[in-house]
């Protein structure tokens, strides 16, 4: 059973599919004929009366827009672009259309909506039953915009909406300049005009029905010829309506008769047998006279060549001179129905080669045959047999264009999408092992006491602090790396479980005549487990290099201390954005020459420079960059295990306030804490934020 959710998003989808295809076609059809389309919006607006207010400019830009509009909005349906904004604009269109189609149903002011061009004719009642689906649908759809599946994400959707606008006007343009390229009238190239106009044997008559109106002693009344009444009632008036429409064939109104209307001429040029140029131009007067000059080598060709030439129009013989003035023109003009020459052709001027009644070709005026005196005679050219085209293919070919890139695109976008997925998933799992991997490093916050306190002060806070740990514990390593002097009372002092202890410095020799200096394994027999070196202020003040930590690493480390090795960048480094290069450098100087079984005993503090007892502390994004960095440094060097086993404390302005977001990070392991450590309740709230 589906669920009612699944019912609604099915609805949803399936009202989106009716309504997105037949915007698309109705767009297409209408951008393909927009010649076509204007005549329609003049057929509405004479039926409003205002055929002679609105200029044919308006009209003819009115019929582009409304092309494009429908076609944009039904391909942004089908991609789910912009989902709210369309699905509320097709609701406005539908709910102003379909009384307005009601309207036309029951007026009737033009019989067919022109809704779907000439590719599919809809009666007005048709029309409105299909916008009263519509509108449905839309109102569907408006409920629930957000169901519609996307077939485009949403960054790439700006390419599908440009390509689409583009498409329909490049379209539209196009088919104004040359002739539609999908010619849906019965006078397209192929058609038989003489066979269009016939009616079959036995075809259906119209059926007409007459009403009278007679009168007796005052009293009107009507009747038809079945109860006519008697000689005593006398005939007032009489009405004649058509009952039944009967057979019309497809080309009805079609005649070419002579100026003077004396001689209809239909059928003797449709039976002409040789080849017959017509000039096809409703209004002369408003004919494109620009390329008038090729028309006039074309009809010298047909001089030459013995093939008749004749124009057909619908204006008025002034008109009709004024065009002679102006091109010289000297072939024969006839009159025809005004509206059956713009549905022959959609050019003013055009151009169509008839043989024996059937179309062979037809030309816009700006796309004219290059037919002058050295061409040879039609039956050696393309043009003298019906031109090849094929109504599959040409459709084909416009899908191809306006699909295949669209197809292409939207292939690549869910493959991508899909790939995007693909990464995140896997980052994802990245990223849950690299937090699996962080929860299973030492997570520390040692104390550096600094040249602060003496003696009794210190054991004070070694005591306090001890108290306050055992009485809580803590979640992670504590250690408090005290000055040389405290060293072994404040082992006495604590638990070992609970706080290591470590020296500040070592010196960078075994043992010797070195005075004031104090050895790796001095520091180790005070009951010691730590040693902080390369600390920023030795380097600094003491002029520690490299190579001097180096060697005081090696000896830690032989003495069996670990050993918190400290590095960062000054301000100007930073500046510089020099931080990467500096930490690099501090590592491959003093303690990668370690193996990687030795350098499990480091553990790293990374501190800026400029954080140190500044009260600036690096954002927690500043220092999980750098972090980050330094454990792919390591794993370059020691493998990934080895990285993801090393600690990584961040050292600098750290407080109880700002140690929980800095821990929280994937890469921060904990703390090394100056001034802060110097307090055992600041130094506990730190310790605290592992909690
Ligand atoms: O070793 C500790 C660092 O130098 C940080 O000192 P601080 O917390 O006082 O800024």
């Amino acid at each position: 059973m589906m669920s009612g959710r699944k019912i609604q998003w099915a609805c949803v989808n399936v009202c989106r599919m009716v309504v997105a295809l037949t915007f698309i076609l109705s767009g297409f059809v209408k951008a393909v004929d927009p010649l076509g389309t204007q005549y329609k919006i003049h057929d509405y607006l004479a039926a409003a009366g205002m055929a002679d207010i609105v200029p044919d400019v308006v009209t003819l830009g009115l019929s582009v827009l409304l092309a494009a509009v429908e076609f944009s909005m039904g391909v942004f349906l089908l991609f789910a672009i912009h989902r709210r904004t369309v699905s509320r604009l097709m609701l406005a269109f539908m709910v102003v259309m379909t009384p307005l189609t009601l309207w036309l149903a029951l007026t009737d002011p033009v019989k067919d909506c022109g809704c779907f061009g000439d590719a599919v004719v809809l009666t007005n009642w048709e029309t409105f039953a299909k916008n009263v689906v519509l509108l449905v649908c839309t109102f569907v759809i408006f409920r629930r915009p957000m169901m519609m599946v996307r077939f485009i994400s949403k960054t790439n959707q700006w390419i599908i909406l440009n390509y689409t606008v583009l498409f329909i006007l490049v379209s539209s343009v196009y088919c104004l300049y040359y002739l539609p390229v999908l010619d849906f009238r019965p006078y397209h190239v192929g058609a038989d005009i003489k066979k269009g106009m016939e009616i079959p044997d036995g075809a259906e008559q119209p059926q007409f029905e007459t009403t009278f109106i007679l009168e007796k002693n005052g009293t009107r009344k009507e009747f038809t010829v079945d109860n006519y009444p008697d000689s005593t009632w006398t005939f007032v008036d009489s009405k004649t309506v058509q009952t039944a429409a009967g057979y019309v064939p497809e080309i009805h109104d079609f005649y070419m008769q002579t100026l003077d209307g004396e001689e209809d001429v239909t059928d003797k040029i449709l039976d002409e047998e040789g080849y017959t140029f017509l000039l096809i131009s409703p209004h002369i007067e408003q004919a494109d006279d620009l390329n008038f000059g090729d028309i006039d080598v074309i009809y010298e060709y047909c001089m030459d060549h013995g093939y008749s030439f004749r124009c057909l129009t619908a204006s008025n013989e002034d008109a009709i001179q004024r065009w002679r003035d102006i091109t010289g023109a000297e072939y024969e003009f006839l009159h025809a129905d005004e509206t059956t020459l713009k549905t022959v052709i959609r050019s003013n001027p055009g151009l169509m080669l008839l043989k024996h009644g059937v179309v062979l070709w037809k030309w816009s005026h700006n796309d004219l045959p290059d037919l002058d005196e050295n061409a040879p005679r039609l039956e050696d050219t393309v043009y003298g047999t019906v031109k090849q085209e094929s109504f599959t293919e040409t459709v084909t070919e416009i899908v191809l264009w306006f699909m295949l890139p669209l197809l292409l695109l939207t292939f690549a976008d869910r493959m991508w999408a899909w790939t995007g997925w693909l990464r995140k998933k896997k980052n994802s799992n990245k990223r849950y092992q690299r937090l699996n991997k962080k929860n299973m490093r030492k997570k520390i916050v040692a104390g550096n006491w600094k040249m602060n306190m003496n003696l009794q002060e210190g054991v004070a806070l070694a005591k306090e602090l001890n108290e306050a740990l055992t009485a809580d514990k803590p979640n992670c390593d504590v250690i408090i790396c005290t000055p040389f002097i405290h060293l072994a009372s404040v082992a006495q002092i604590l638990d070992k479980d609970v706080i290591g202890l470590g020296a500040e410095n070592c010196a960078d020799k075994e043992k010797g005549a070195y005075t004031g200096e104090v050895s790796a394994e001095m520091v180790k027999s005070t009951g010691a487990q730590y040693v902080i070196l390369g600390h920023s202020e030795r380097r600094g003040y003491y002029g520690e290099t490299s190579e001097i930590l180096k060697e005081k690493t090696l000896l830690a480390l032989k003495n069996g201390l670990k050993v918190i090795f400290c590095i960062g960048e000054s301000l100007e480094e930073r500046e510089a954005n020099k931080q990467n290069e500096v930490v690099k450098a501090e590592l491959e100087g003093s303690v990668f020459n370690l193996t990687a079984e030795e350098f499990k005993n480091i553990v790293i503090a990374y501190e800026p420079i400029w954080a140190i007892g500044t009260g600036k502390t690096a954002t927690s994004e500043q220092a999980e960059e750098i972090h980050a960095y330094i454990r792919s440094i390591i794993a370059e060097k020691y493998g990934e295990d080895v990285a993801n086993e090393t600690s990584i404390l961040y050292g600098g302005s750290c407080k109880a306030s700002n140690a929980p977001e800095l821990f929280a990070k994937e890469d921060i392991d904990g703390g090394l804490i100056g001034g802060a450590s110097l307090k055992a309740t600041d130094f506990k709230g730190i310790i605290d934020a592992w909690k």
